[in-house]
């Protein structure tokens, strides 16, 4: 009878010589691995590593004919030859704290046939690797961070870049947006992924190039803020050279340029959330990190006239502006995210291949279809909840915001792809609590156990500030410029402090122009060349473990 099943690719098994000793090595395309282990191993190895290497092939990085060094040709006697039959392997090997680098092995054959058999074999299982970029369009930001970005772009990533065969073109910024800018003019269906060099300004740059041409190319009115976006299925690879890098931290693990360019070279994929911020029917901004006003509004104000500090702007700024402890009034108002499956306080983190992540967007997706059917009655209007209030801080996050300054973040629990958003309501409060909420963020200890602090998954919220509110009540004449910045008066107690103007929305590291916004999250709206946090013992589905 005959099989169904494709013939399964043969095992290659040979004895090849690594660093002047005899090794089998193994390539099984079947379960796509390649294995070495020395034969004799040499004493002391043995015990060590008596399994040998084993590498999926899914790690590689690339495999060439071998650039043998002159020394190493001359002390093995070899010079008579035209060319060695050697064969490098570059693959990933994982260090401590998600970090990972590429490690190289050369293989030495006994023939030439042998030798391009194992070439073949090892070029023919990467092709099958699909979904590795082929050419990228890279965008270096020179001045970011500690203006370190072409030379980290040159140094770390380039010579990886070229190993693996990728293509690109590279641009270095001239000026702010000329990214965004570029982005609505070039050809983008030429490339496999954008990569960007820099921190979080320079990657929402690149987010709002690439959302903005896909919604202009499939005439989505950005300005109105039901609109259904289109997604983007173009991957952005993120290379840390910035002063926050909280996108790269909290999708990858850590802030190392090499392993960046690791994950985008595999072709990793991990789609996330986008937050729109629209002010009445007008479009503002796109947010995929923090959307915060209060506390990290004026932090990024006061650091805006610091830039020549570079990274250090923000923790100078972040001391003033927790000295001067100013509170906001104002209303805010939000929908819940029904659909997730977790919630902000159930420290179930987000990780590789998520099994919340999977199943709320699911649910959503199915949620929506059932809504667009008629047979549910839509909730536009209904399960809307307003707080009003004086707040210290009112910050939305669609992921945690992990990053070096706070290595679980904002909202630790927070998910990169479930539709929601984390909403923290950080009310007025005395310096020294909001201090001790402040230093949890740099423990594990839970910064949301706190009396003055509330936290909400939501799919929208809306903030008015309170002159707002009283200016639609007034009615009065005056235009809402001219009334934005009018000193606000704490109404209860006039001699508390809060007199001050409004606050400023800080997206992502970019400040926003209105202080009353409406937000909504879009579920995995774009892809990064990332694959979340790994841990071997969170990918579990069915049993998600808690970590924190
Ligand atoms: C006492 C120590 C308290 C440490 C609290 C740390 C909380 C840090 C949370 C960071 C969230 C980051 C969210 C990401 C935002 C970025 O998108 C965005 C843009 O990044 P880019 O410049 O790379 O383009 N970055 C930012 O807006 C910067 C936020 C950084 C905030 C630093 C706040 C430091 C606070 C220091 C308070 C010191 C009080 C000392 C009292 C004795
Ligand atoms: N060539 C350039 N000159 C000036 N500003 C630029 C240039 N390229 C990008 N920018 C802007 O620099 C800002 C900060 O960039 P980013 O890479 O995030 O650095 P940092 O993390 O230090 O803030 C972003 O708003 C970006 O739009
Ligand atoms: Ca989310």
């Amino acid at each position: 009878m005959e099989s169904d099943h494709p013939p399964l690719p043969t095992v290659l098994c040979s004895v090849l010589s690594m660093k002047r000793q005899s090794c089998e090595v193994t390539l099984d395309p079947g379960r796509s691995l390649l294995s070495w282990r020395e034969l004799r191993p040499r004493r002391g190895r043995d015990r060590s590593r008596p399994g040998g290497v084993t590498v999926p092939v899914a790690e590689i990085v690339s495999v060439g004919e071998a650039e043998i060094d002159e020394k190493y040709y001359n002390s093995m006697k070899w010079q008579h030859m035209c060319k060695p039959h050697a064969f490098t392997v570059r693959y990933v090997q994982r260090k401590r704290k998600h970090r990972w680098r590429c490690k190289e092995v050369t293989f030495w054959c006994s023939d030439e046939q042998l030798f391009y058999q194992w070439l073949q074999a090892l070029h023919d299982i990467l092709e099958q690797q699909t979904h590795r970029p082929k050419r990228l369009l890279v965008y270096i930001n020179p001045y970011g961070g500690k203006k370190r970005g072409k030379q980290i772009y040159e140094n770390k990533v380039a010579p990886l870049f070229s190993a693996a065969g990728i293509c690109t073109d590279v641009i270095v910024t001239e000026y702010a947006n000329h990214a965004r800018d570029n982005l609505y003019e070039v050809n983008v269906e030429k490339y496999d992924g954008v990569v960007c060099v820099g921190g979080d300004g320079m990657f929402s740059e690149v987010l709002h190039g690439l959302i903005g041409r896909v919604q202009k190319d499939s005439d989505v009115d950005h300005n109105n803020p039901n609109a259904q976006l289109s997604r983007c299925n173009i991957r952005i690879g993120i290379i840390p050279a910035g002063s926050t890098d909280c996108v790269c931290y909290a999708t990858i693990g850590i802030n190392d340029p090499e392993t960046s360019a690791l994950h985008i070279i595999l072709g990793d994929c991990q789609p996330l959330d986008v937050c729109s911020v629209h002010h009445k029917r007008t479009f503002l901004k796109y947010s995929v990190s923090l959307l915060g006003y209060g506390f990290y509004g004026d932090v990024l104000k006061y650091s805006e006239k610091n830039r020549w500090l570079g990274p250090a702007r923000y923790d100078v700024s972040g001391f003033k502006t927790f000295l001067t402890h100013h509170c906001y009034e104002g209303s805010v108002s939000f929908q819940p995210a029904k659909w997730v499956l977790g919630s902000p306080r159930d420290q179930i983190i987000c990780t590789s291949r998520c099994y919340i992540c999977r199943q709320s967007s699911k649910q959503l997706e199915e949620q929506q279809k059932t809504q667009a059917c008629g047979s549910e009655h839509r909730d536009q209007d209904d399960d809307w909840t307003t707080i009003k209030g004086k707040f210290m801080a009112i910050n939305a996050v669609s992921m945690s915001c992990a990053c070096p300054r706070s290595p679980k973040g904002l909202s630790p629990a927070a998910h990169l792809g479930d539709g929601s958003a984390d909403l923290i309501l950080v009310r007025k409060c005395s310096r020294l609590d909001f201090l001790r909420h402040l230093i949890r963020h740099t423990s594990n200890k839970d910064q949301f156990d706190f009396p003055f602090v509330e936290v909400y998954r939501v799919k929208n919220f809306q903030f008015t500030p309170k002159h707002f509110e009283d200016e639609d009540t007034e009615s009065t004449d005056i235009g809402s410029i001219g009334k934005k910045n009018f000193p606000q008066i704490c109404t209860d107690h006039p001699s508390c402090g809060c007199n001050h103007v409004n606050s400023i929305w800080n997206c992502d590291g970019e400040t926003v122009d209105q202080t009353a916004i409406e937000m909504r999250v879009h579920c995995q709206l774009i892809k990064l060349f990332a694959r979340g946090i790994e841990n071997a013992k969170l990918e579990d589905d069915v049993n998600p473990s808690k970590v924190l």
